[in-house]
């Protein structure tokens, strides 16, 4: 269920109302108050701001039952979701102030020339000299949004503003948001190529698969920076992390459980490898129209790829027929595709990542009851698996030791990283994944990162906390 924080805005006449009656009648409705704040106070009227957090679907039942309550006039409500983003979430602020002539004369003209020129002499000098060392261009063309779909690259926008708040407030890296006006493959390419100099690295986001695999690959071929499609990677780290100490709460082992994934998509396909590199010995990858079968013939390179597997299950079958006696189920698809029944269908010990964003595939109070660990991508249920947890340190990482790229140690290292801040005595059902603002997740992905990159041959430089 989604829950929402509204702000009303409201005039009671003290005659014929009082707060009890506002609060009652909130209650009853369906919304629960969480702060008062008094913007008029006076003896026959007073006008207060109350916010209250409700479900999407009482949230007008809740707004009607105050315009009906008498002596109640409702001036406004505001949706606190959207205040946040009123003029967008993040500014570009200079380093230093300019406060005279010479301040100007030296970071701008005359005295900007000379930098321009050791630049020239020495490329190398860009990492030294400008942004490029601390910065990430964080590049969609809205056609995989959450799993809102092709939204377009305005409406994209928010989501990109948000992983750019992210990635500076976790791990201090600056990251700007570019929404391209393209879903040509060679046109997102080279555009990207084009605006690159500038940037330490490129994180691609909510790009559609199959488009997406071949950007990245050419990407990572063509430019010295690490190029990391987050909601490839990112997703299959987190979900390794979870598994890793799921698997260990109910006692069973990588290379005996049998693993449905559904929605072969970015993040998906990329979730699968990583399981197939982790031991995984009983795979079965389903999309849209059910399993993908080793043996199959398919459109998209990536699922012929997985139909040559070993690991993965002939058996052909629905969604609902396949997930029979599935020991884990890791949803990257959409929202809602599953019932209980289908649910109660897998081995005891179920282990369910419904991880489709904002809703997962099965709605978390019918998956509670009946599974021994359950996870979403969501904040408001216990154990978020969400590639926020990657991204922030593997970049940290990345730009620290100014890696080349991003290649599988890397990954599996965060993997193991972000699994081990959760240590033996703390791990239960309830608590397979660290929060997102535990600190000890940048830093451990970061040093993980940074030691597999540098015994890989792929980091450039050796930070001062590794020499
Ligand atoms: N929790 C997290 O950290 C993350 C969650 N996600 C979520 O995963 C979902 C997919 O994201 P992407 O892989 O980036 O998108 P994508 O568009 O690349 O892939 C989605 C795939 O799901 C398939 N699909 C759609 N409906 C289906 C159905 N009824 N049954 C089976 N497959 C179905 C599509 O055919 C496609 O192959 C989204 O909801 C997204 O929010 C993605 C990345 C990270
Ligand atoms: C979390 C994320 O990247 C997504 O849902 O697309
Ligand atoms: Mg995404």
């Amino acid at each position: 269920m989604a829950y929402n924080s509204i702000i009303l805005r409201l005039e009671m006449n003290h005659a014929l109302v009082n707060f009890g009656d506002v609060a009652s009648t909130i209650s009853k409705a369906g919304g629960d108050i969480t702060s008062i704040d008094v913007i008029r106070p006076g003896q026959e009227t007073s006008v207060r701001d109350i916010t209250v957090h409700v479900a999407d679907h009482v949230e007008a039942q809740v707004v009607e039952s105050l315009k009906q309550l008498e002596g109640i006039q409702l001036i406004n409500v505001s949706d606190r979701t959207f205040l946040v983003h009123l003029g967008g979430k993040i500014s570009v602020q200079p380093n230093l102030p300019i406060k005279n002539r010479d301040d100007l004369s030296r970071v701008y003209t005359p005295g900007v020339a000379r930098v321009s020129t050791a630049i020239h002499e020495n490329p190398e000098k860009a990492y030294s000299l400008t942004i490029k060392r601390n910065t990430v261009a964080v590049v969609t063309d809205g056609t995989a949004v959450l799993g809102l779909g092709d939204i377009g690259p305005h409406a994209a926008a928010p989501v990109m503003e948000g992983k750019a708040m992210l990635f500076k407030q976790l791990a201090g890296v600056d990251a700007f948001p570019i929404c391209l006006d393209t879903k040509d493959t060679e046109s997102i390419i080279s555009t990207i190529k084009a605006i690159s100099p500038i940037f330490g690295g490129i994180n691609l986001e909510d790009i559609s698969s199959p488009r997406c695999f071949e950007i990245e690959t050419r990407l990572a071929d063509e430019l010295d920076i690490p190029i990391f499609h987050d909601d490839q990677h990112g997703t299959a780290i987190v979900v390794i992390a979870g598994l890793l100490n799921a698997l260990k709460v109910v006692g069973k082992r990588m290379d005996q459980v049998r693993i449905v994934v559904n929605g072969i998509g970015a993040a998906g396909v990329s979730i699968c490898k990583m399981l197939l590199a982790a031991g995984v010995k009983r795979l079965v990858p389903v999309d849209r129209d059910g399993a993908i079968v080793r043996g199959g013939t398919y459109p998209y390179p990536m699922w012929s790829w997985l139909a040559e597997q070993p690991q993965v299950e002939d058996q052909p079958g629905s969604l609902k027929e396949v997930i029979r006696d599935a020991d884990v189920f890791i949803g990257v698809s959409r929202g809602n595709l599953l019932t209980a029944e289908d649910v109660m269908s897998m081995t005891p010990d179920r282990i369910v990542f419904a991880m489709a964003n904002p809703n997962p595939e099965i709605d978390p109070e019918a998956a509670l009851p009946i599974v021994r660990v359950f996870a979403t991508g969501r904040s408001d249920y216990p154990n978020q698996i969400n590639n926020v947890l990657v991204f922030p340190g593997i970049f940290r990482g990345a730009l620290d030791c100014r890696a080349r790229r991003i290649n599988e140690p890397m990954k599996l290292a965060a993997a193991r990283a972000i699994a081990a801040v959760v240590s033996g005595t703390e791990l239960n059902e309830q608590y397979i994944i660290p929060s997102i603002f535990n600190e000890q997740v940048v830093t451990k992905v970061r040093h993980a990162v940074i030691e597999a990159a540098i015994l890989t041959g792929v980091a450039r430089r050796i930070p001062p906390d590794f020499r």
